[in-house]
């Protein structure tokens, strides 16, 4: 037996930090900082308008109606803004250079509009409408600190501090292999007894979810030749194995059986439901992790073990996924020693179960935004009752 937290360890260990690569821009969309990035210019870049109107001294406009001559007129981008004269005041747009000397942006809906002067019907505060340089960030501090995931608010501010390339670490190579003699490809037809492979697609799209690049290998059955000959083939080529299937106590467990002979993978009993059966070593120096087969339990097994450990080698500050207290709006069982991970929809305070604890329950699953977290010593809880529930929606959380 192995706690979950040793079994994670276990796991994370083999995935050592995945190594530095420049991307530009464009190519870094859903990657990890791997180092610190510097603002090259100030944001804003120099004092401006946070509004159509006109720049004005406070002192000359406060006291309205006022008229004064327009003495320039300044759209956003002109780049030879002469000073503010007294008694003047500029037009100016949103995002324009402030001229110096002014200290308040009047609305233009404050105003008559006037072009050569402008009657002023009332003023704002003091102030009122101006952008400092530097107020968002100085020039050369930390823009984009290491470990961030780079989603659209990231590169946004990355090309606004003038950005071009970024350091990104490598994104990690996994192949996804299935096990299992009833395995059928959809779209052939079925016999009694066989059922469609499905956990390749499940694993395939939560690695792409969690940032790596998953190539699937096509299923084997339970034959441990067939099953080594592909792994033999294909692991050279990858930064993690994954298998699905074939890790339980029967008589045809061919991952088990096949891992005995190449090497050094070894079979765990975790106290958890779903995910009990696990494995994890490495073949050929490549690490592998095997999860049991049983769709649910592949699917919470790559949660808790695999997706933190892959997105810790891609150098995530937070590899893990967002977890929330919730109440439970139904009472719920829960079996003696074993830490359950339940399938609920979790409302924003409330969270629900989402059919039952089997693991075979594909439906419910997909219905599910979150796993309910049930301790290992706890068998009932009631409606009402507070659990963490973690939130599984979401490629970058
Ligand atoms: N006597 C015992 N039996 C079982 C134990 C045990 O401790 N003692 N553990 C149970 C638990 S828990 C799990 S989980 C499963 C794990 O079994 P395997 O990893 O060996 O998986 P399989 O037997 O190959 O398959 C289990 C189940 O899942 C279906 N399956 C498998 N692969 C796929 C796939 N790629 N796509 C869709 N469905 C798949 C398979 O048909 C089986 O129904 O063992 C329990 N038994
Ligand atoms: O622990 Mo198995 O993984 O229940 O379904």
């Amino acid at each position: 037996m192995r706690t979950v937290e040793e079994h994670r360890a276990a796991v994370a260990a083999l995935l050592p930090p995945l190594g530095e690569e420049e991307v530009p821009l464009a190519e870094a969309h859903g990657r990890v900082l791997a180092r610190d990035v510097a603002a090259a210019v100030a944001l804003p870049g120099f004092d401006n308008s946070a509004m159509d109107g006109y720049a004005a001294r406070w002192t000359e406009v406060s006291r309205t109606p006022v008229t004064l001559p327009v003495a320039d007129d300044i759209p956003a981008g002109r780049t030879d803004v002469v000073p503010l004269a007294p008694g003047t005041v500029q037009r100016i747009m949103t995002g324009a250079p402030l001229p110096p000397g002014a200290d308040v942006v009047v609305p233009v809906e404050l105003t008559d509009g006037g072009t050569d002067v402008v009657e002023i019907r009332d003023a704002p505060p003091a102030g009122s409408h101006l952008r400092a340089a530097g107020e968002d960030i100085a020039e050369g501090t930390v823009a984009l600190e290491a470990g961030s995931p780079l989603g659209a608010t990231q590169l946004g501010l990355a090309a606004a501090v003038g950005v071009t390339v970024l350091p990104v670490r490598r994104r990690p190579q996994v192949l996804v292999l299935s096990t299992g003699s009833e395995l059928v490809a959809p779209g052939q037809p079925l016999l009694p007894g066989q059922i469609y492979e499905s956990n390749s697609r499940l694993l395939v799209a939560a690695v792409e979810e969690a940032g790596g690049v998953a190539r699937r290998l096509h299923f084997v059955p339970d034959d441990v030749e067939q099953f080594l000959t592909t792994v033999r083939a294909e692991v050279a080529s990858a930064d993690l194995l994954i298998t699905s299937g074939g890790v339980s106590a029967g008589a045809y467990e061919v991952v088990k059986d096949a891992f005995r002979e190449l090497g050094t993978v070894e079979f765990v009993k975790v106290p958890m439901q779903p995910g009990g059966p696990q494995g994890a070593g490495t073949v050929d120096g490549v690490p592998v992790v095997t999860l049991p087969g049983n769709p649910v339990s592949a699917f919470v097994s790559f949660e808790v073990f695999v997706r933190p450990a892959l997105r810790r080698a891609m150098g995530h500050a937070s590899p893990d996924r967002l977890h929330v207290p919730a109440r439970l709006t139904g009472p719920l069982r829960s079996p003696a020693g074993r830490r359950q991970f339940l399938r609920g929809r979790f409302d924003g305070g409330q969270v629900s179960q989402v059919g039952g604890p089997g693991s075979h329950l594909v439906a419910h699953l997909a219905r599910a935004n979150c796993l309910v977290v049930v301790p290992q010593d706890v068998t009932e809880l009631s409606a009402g009752a507070e659990v963490d529930v973690v939130l599984i929606e979401g490629a970058l959380q």
